[in-house]
């Protein structure tokens, strides 16, 4: 115990410990691959350089005993060269994310996509999404459910404009809630909604639709200033997309809307 460093130790034991715990972060947060092997192989090695080095202080072994060295040397020259290659990588990797991620966000910022009180992608969006659906696959079999909420304007009326916009907040949440992960969910205009269904036929989306103005219906919304109950409906369409443009599939779907909403088909 007397030829043992307290500073040695505690240096590189604490580099071998921070070693696992950079390892560990790296494999909690990177997906599988290979520029996440080439990080965890290179942390691993400076891990086993420094851990054989801090275990030299305790054991001593003979001169003529080369080999300690060799681990403790080599573990760590090629751990750090894959860590390196790791983190080149890694580099480029970051570098193309954020290609992509400026590509999104000027997309959002030029064309004014997304609305900002609920904040859902609006109209433009949608025609797009739905233009570019098209293209990428032969056989489209998407659906669309448009939502339209029923007397909204007395809200505004009764409650005031800024309730109003509450209530809309809450009925996209709501409306998110039932969707499925692949589902677009679109604030066409006013108290219109449009949620686009990759790969769903009708009567699928019709029980979609169901589901979503059933949970509108029991969702018991409270006013933000005194609290009283402010029911909320809303009168379902839906339609199944063919070949045709962005511009007919939503006209279709807004004739469709406007029927459902006449007094006659209410009752029906
Ligand atoms: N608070 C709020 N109101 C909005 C917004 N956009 C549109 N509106 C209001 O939404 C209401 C839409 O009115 P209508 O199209 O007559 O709809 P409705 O009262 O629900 O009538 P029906 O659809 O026939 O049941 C109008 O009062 C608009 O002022 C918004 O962003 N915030």
């Amino acid at each position: 115990m007397s030829v043992w460093s307290g500073a040695d130790i505690f240096a590189e034991g604490g580099a071998g410990l921070l070693t696992l715990v950079w390892l560990y972060l790296i494999l909690k947060s990177r997906p599988s691959g290979r520029i996440t092997n080439l990080l965890t192989l290179g942390l691993g090695l400076m891990f086993v350089a420094w851990w054989a080095d801090t275990l030299d202080e305790f054991i001593a072994l003979p001169d003529a005993i080369t080999w300690d060295h060799w681990l403790e040397s080599g573990s760590m020259s090629l751990g750090l060269v894959l860590l390196t290659y790791g983190l080149y990588h890694w580099h480029h990797e970051q570098l193309a994310i954020s290609q992509q991620r400026q590509k999104q966000e000027r997309l959002v910022r030029e064309h004014r996509y997304f609305d900002h009180l609920t904040p859902l992608a609006g109209a433009q969006y949608l025609k797009d999404q739905i233009d570019s659906d098209r293209k990428q696959s032969r056989q489209y079999s998407s659906s669309l459910i448009a939502l339209d909420l029923d007397n909204f304007d007395a809200v505004n009326q009764t409650y005031g404009h800024a309730e109003g916009d509450r209530v809309l907040q809450a009925v996209s949440q709501i409306i998110l809630l039932n969707i499925r992960n692949q589902d677009l969910l679109c604030r066409l205009a006013g108290d219109r909604f449009v949620v686009l269904l990759p790969h769903t036929g009708e009567s699928q989306a019709k029980i979609f639709a169901d589901e979503i103005t059933n949970s509108l219906f029991h969702y018991a919304y409270r006013s933000y200033t005194h609290g009283e109950k402010i029911s909320i409906s809303a009168t379902s369409a839906v339609i199944m997309a063919h070949q045709e443009s962005s511009e007919q599939l939503l006209s279709r779907l807004q004739l469709a809307i406007a029927k459902a909403k006449t007094p006659l088909a209410r009752r029906a």
